[in-house]
């Protein structure tokens, strides 16, 4: 049986005079992958922003695992459990893939920043970045500078950053912008595998990917959704088809 890990409870957001979210509602439950897909300008973007503490709703509530978290800080957030990956590149150039994994992990637990930190305490931190790795398929470059690797496996990197902090709910923006068929097969497969222990809310324009891969779909137009379903409702959703797909009616 599937668990509801997360909700946006009638969510809205202004800027100035224009609404760029509009009265939102979704749920997120583990094993399951909900896409939001809509043209450039949607709402997408702040949609996420307001689940992952980002940005403050104008109205509405954010739900996480039956507790309402509206207006927490993004690290609280992720402290009780969210991870995200973001649309632009949040890795450290300069540093390796091990260190960048372990930078992660080690800011989901801050004691281990800390001169008496226990051995304790910073071997559960390099296990949580091993299997980060591991489970985004990067363990065996691990040794390698960050900007030495390609940009497929940047953007693995960036999810193991946020598996790195044992999240139970993950917010996806674009994981698979600017890849190759090859990389993004790749990234289709990783996304796959988290679906076994999170929740996912994946942002996507890479339509052939998100139709592979959602158990739900939300479609927005103008910061409203204008449909939500299984990828059957939505191909074959006549406003859908028009709004979005570009199809006369
Ligand atoms: N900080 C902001 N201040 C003012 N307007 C904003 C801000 N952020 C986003 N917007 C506007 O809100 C609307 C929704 O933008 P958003 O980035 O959420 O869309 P999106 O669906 O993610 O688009 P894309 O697919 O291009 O990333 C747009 O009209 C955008 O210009």
């Amino acid at each position: 049986m599937s668990e509801l890990m997360m909700s946006a409870r009638q969510l809205s957001k202004r800027f100035g005079g224009l609404l760029a979210v509009n009265d939102v509602s979704l749920d997120l439950w583990r094993n399951r992958i909900h896409a939001v897909i809509g043209p450039n300008g949607a709402g997408k973007s702040t949609l996420t922003a307001l689940l992952s503490g980002d940005l403050e709703p104008t109205s509405g509530e954010v739900v996480l695992e039956s507790r309402n978290v509206t207006g927490w800080s993004p690290n609280r957030l992720a402290r009780h459990g969210l991870g995200r990956s973001f649309q632009k590149t949040n890795i450290f150039p300069v540093f390796t893939v091990w260190e960048n994994a372990r930078l992660a992990a080690q800011s989901r637990d801050p004691h281990t920043w800390h001169w008496f930190t226990g051995a304790t305490s910073l071997k559960a931190v390099n296990e949580r970045a091993t299997r980060a790795l591991e489970l985004a398929g990067l363990l065996h470059r691990r040794d390698v500078q960050a900007d030495a690797i390609s940009h497929g496996e940047q953007r693995q990197l960036e999810i193991a950053m946020a598996l790195a902090t044992n999240p139970k709910v993950l917010l996806l923006d674009e994981p698979l912008a600017g890849m190759g068929v090859t990389e993004a097969e790749k990234m289709v497969s990783l996304l796959t595998r988290l679906k076994k222990d999170h929740a996912l809310l994946l942002i996507e324009h890479d339509m052939d990917a998100v139709f592979a891969l959602a158990d739900q779909l939300t479609v927005m137009v103008n910061g409203k959704v204008i449909a939500s379903g299984s990828a059957a409702e939505i191909r074959n959703h006549a406003d859908v088809r028009a709004a979005y797909l570009g199809e006369e009616q």
